[in-house]
């Protein structure tokens, strides 16, 4: 069908809100939600040089920044990653992050995001 640009860009916000809600709700412990301070991770912002965290996920989609689901599942490892990256493997955040990786892909696999893409049509 012929569609405007702003049209896809909705269906993919559709989406992307979605992932957004499901990854959200495997953060129980709120680690992830906002832009981690160097109050909290002394010397933080030396060492993550990109930082990412759910509540900027969130402003990037309301500002249209993504153009495809992959850019948002690269922000979704970037956080993780920065999370494994300065915390050591014994802390609760280094282990948060690696469960949180592996559960967050498992519901962004090619096949689930393919279905999720057509019922958002
Ligand atoms: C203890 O309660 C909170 C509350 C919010 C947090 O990040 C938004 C964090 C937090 C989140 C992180 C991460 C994600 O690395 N972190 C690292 C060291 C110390 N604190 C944190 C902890």
């Amino acid at each position: 069908s012929i569609k405007s640009s702003n049209d896809d860009n909705t269906n993919l916000n559709t989406c992307l809100n979605y992932l957004l809600r499901l990854l959200i709700l495997k953060d129980k412990e709120g680690f992830f939600q906002y832009p981690v301070t160097d109050q909290l991770a002394p010397g933080y912002s030396q060492i993550i040089t990109n930082p990412m965290d759910f509540s900027t996920m969130k402003k990037k989609i309301n500002h249209d920044e993504y153009s495809n689901i992959l850019e948002f599942c690269s922000d979704f490892e970037l956080m993780c990653n920065n999370a494994m990256k300065y915390n050591r493997p014994e802390t609760i955040y280094w282990q948060a992050a690696k469960r949180l990786l592996s559960t967050g892909n498992k519901s962004m696999t090619k096949d689930k995001l393919i279905n999720l893409r057509r019922t958002v049509e």
